[in-house]
């Protein structure tokens, strides 16, 4: 049976938000990046970017968290397409729409998200039939995190966290966010990082037994004990309320919290619906935290919802 392409004017395309369950940073570089060892995991927090023939460029962003977002050419998500049009010699504009609703600035990939989703649905509008590989390529030029945003999963990350591998990981996780008002810049972070190391010896980042272990085993209480993040203490440092926070989130029974990459988010992970339900109810009460979100992982990366289907 043969299948061709239904032609179509638009391509939805849905991508989930991550949290690092382990990320561990090693010395700066010689080109200001960081080595890293982490384990991405995508989780239930989703931006939908649909892209459409238009006769010109164009970009519009809605939904609960458009505030902030660049609506011109540095939004990720027009660089995306951009990038993509030369990789396939393209000359078709079109006009993107992000429906916004991963927090901005919040350590959860939000832009990187919708660089991944720009990518898959302009490669299905275009009818380019990229490889996987050649996505992968253009993504890691768009950020460091854009490849792992195309795969989603639980997946490890290297090099400066662009270079992706499969981890063995069971069971679903339930999760509540902390998230804050103001966001945190991602070099900031990793700059104050390196101003709290200084004068220390810092090694290169290798995967810990403890979270390899944890995560085989699906066990949710050995993942809580296992969340670790390097940039915890910068974040921390740049925002002392984060520590508030993460203090507040375990008292009231979380089985582990930790800053969601370079924050501000806070991740805490529960044992199930009913304890995410209590912790984010507890945490609004408290007054510590502006606005919580629940969530599970591990979600799917940047996929087809609408569009040109195969017929
Ligand atoms: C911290 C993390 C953890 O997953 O995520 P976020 O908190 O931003 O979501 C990532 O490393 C962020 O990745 P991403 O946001 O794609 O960063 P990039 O655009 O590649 O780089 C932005 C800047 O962050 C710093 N950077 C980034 C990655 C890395 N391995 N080392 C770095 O030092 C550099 O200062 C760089 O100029
Ligand atoms: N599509 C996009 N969504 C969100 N932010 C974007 C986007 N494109 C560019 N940006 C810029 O990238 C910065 C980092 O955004 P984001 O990816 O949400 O945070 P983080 O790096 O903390 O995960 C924002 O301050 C914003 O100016």
């Amino acid at each position: 049976m043969t299948s061709a392409t239904v032609p179509s004017s638009s391509a939805t395309v849905r991508v989930p938000a991550k949290v690092n369950l382990e990320l561990l940073v090693g010395p700066v570089r010689e080109d200001g990046y960081h080595n890293l060892s982490t384990v991405y995991h995508a989780v239930s927090l989703f931006d939908e970017v649909t892209v459409s023939f238009a006769d010109e460029w164009g970009l519009e962003v809605c939904g609960p968290r458009a505030e902030g977002v660049p609506t011109d050419g540095s939004n990720l998500a027009a660089r995306a397409a951009q990038l993509l049009a030369r990789a396939g010699g393209v000359d078709e504009p079109v006009h993107i729409r992000i429906r916004k609703d991963i927090p901005v600035s919040g350590g959860m990939a939000g832009g990187s998200a919708d660089a991944a989703a720009a990518l898959v649905a302009c490669d299905h509008l275009w009818g380019l039939a990229m490889t996987r590989e050649e996505l992968e390529e253009i993504a890691a030029d768009l950020g460091s995190d854009v490849p792992f945003l195309l795969a989603g999963g639980t997946a490890m990350g290297s090099g400066r966290g662009e270079v992706l591998a499969p981890v063995l990981a069971r069971g679903t996780y339930h999760w509540v966010f902390a998230l804050s008002d103001g966001g945190l810049s991602t070099p900031a972070v990793y700059a104050e990082c390196d101003r709290l190391r200084e004068g220390r010896e810092v090694p290169e980042p290798t995967p810990t037994p403890a979270m390899m272990t944890a995560l085989r085993s699906g066990d949710a209480r050995a993942l809580g004990r296992a969340l670790t993040n390097d940039l915890q203490p910068a974040s921390i440092r740049l925002m002392p309320e984060l520590g508030d926070i993460l203090d507040a989130g375990m008292e009231y029974g979380a089985l582990g919290g930790v800053v969601s990459g370079s924050g501000p988010t806070v991740a805490f992970l529960v044992e199930d619906t009913e304890a995410a339900l209590d912790l984010a109810v507890s945490l609004t009460a408290s007054g510590a935290v502006q606005d919580v979100r629940r969530a599970t992982g591990p979600a799917h990366g940047a996929h087809l919802v609408a569009g040109p289907r195969p017929s």
